[in-house]
């Protein structure tokens, strides 16, 4: 695991975002098609705001999301809506959505078809994932219902998780897919995420599920 420390967020945003265009840039001069895997949440709406003005092939990007919440485009929790309103804009319009969410009352009703989608646009050539201060990484949240089999190698790519603290239920990629990335960044901020990506590093993945990134990963933090 490799750390990077900005001065503050705006520099660390940008800096980000730059290395994913030139990531993608790089897969896309000796691959048909790139696929762009990203968090939803509260952390990563500036890297959205600056990588979709920049240039690069959108129209041969697949984006995706890590996880979704069980909710429709018109909550405020949707990361869906998120991923429209900051990256699927611009230039970045061009790009192709993978889907992870569908109307439906619960994720298992859409899971096969989603699932499908999400087969077509592996492996993950960039990989951008967030973290809470609980450990969690995409929805694979501590105590969630499945998380053991969410972090076996044997997992199907996409499962649907439910955790208390996950709020509604969750449809997320699994610990394999998350792994098999070419290349993989943390992005977080603040005190307390860095603290518990240091104490992340000690424990097992079930206590800690972003650790089975760790390997793979490069953390980029800011206060
Ligand atoms: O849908 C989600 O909640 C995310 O994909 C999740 O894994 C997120 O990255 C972390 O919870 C950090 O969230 P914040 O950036 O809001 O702290």
């Amino acid at each position: 695991m490799s750390f990077v420390e900005y001065p503050d967020r705006e520099l660390m945003m940008v800096a980000l975002s730059d290395r994913i265009a030139s990531q993608l840039r790089r897969a896309l001069e000796v691959q048909e098609r790139a696929t762009l895997c990203v968090p939803g949440g509260t952390t990563p709406g500036p890297v959205f705001d600056v990588l979709s003005e920049l240039e690069l092939d959108w129209a041969r990007v697949d984006v995706l999301l890590n996880d979704e919440r069980w909710v429709g485009e018109e909550s405020p929790r949707s990361n869906t809506a998120l991923l429209r309103a900051r990256l699927l804009r611009n230039k970045a319009a061009a790009a192709r959505l993978v889907p992870l969410y569908a109307p439906a009352p619960q994720p298992e009703d859409r899971l096969e078809e989603l699932s499908e989608g999400v087969r077509s646009a592996l492996p993950l050539t960039v990989l951008v994932l967030g973290m809470g201060a609980d450990m969690h990484t995409a929805s694979l949240f501590p105590g969630a219902d499945k998380l053991e089999e969410a972090l076996s190698d044997t997992a199907p790519e996409v499962m649907a998780l439910r955790a208390e603290a996950a709020g509604e239920p969750r449809i997320t990629l699994t610990a394999r897919v998350l792994r098999e990335a070419m290349h993989c960044h943390i992005v977080i901020t603040g005190a307390e995420k860095r603290a518990a990506i240091e104490r992340a590093a000690n424990l097992p993945e079930i206590e800690a599920p972003v650790r089975t990134v760790l390997p793979i990963a490069t953390i980029h933090w800011a206060p």
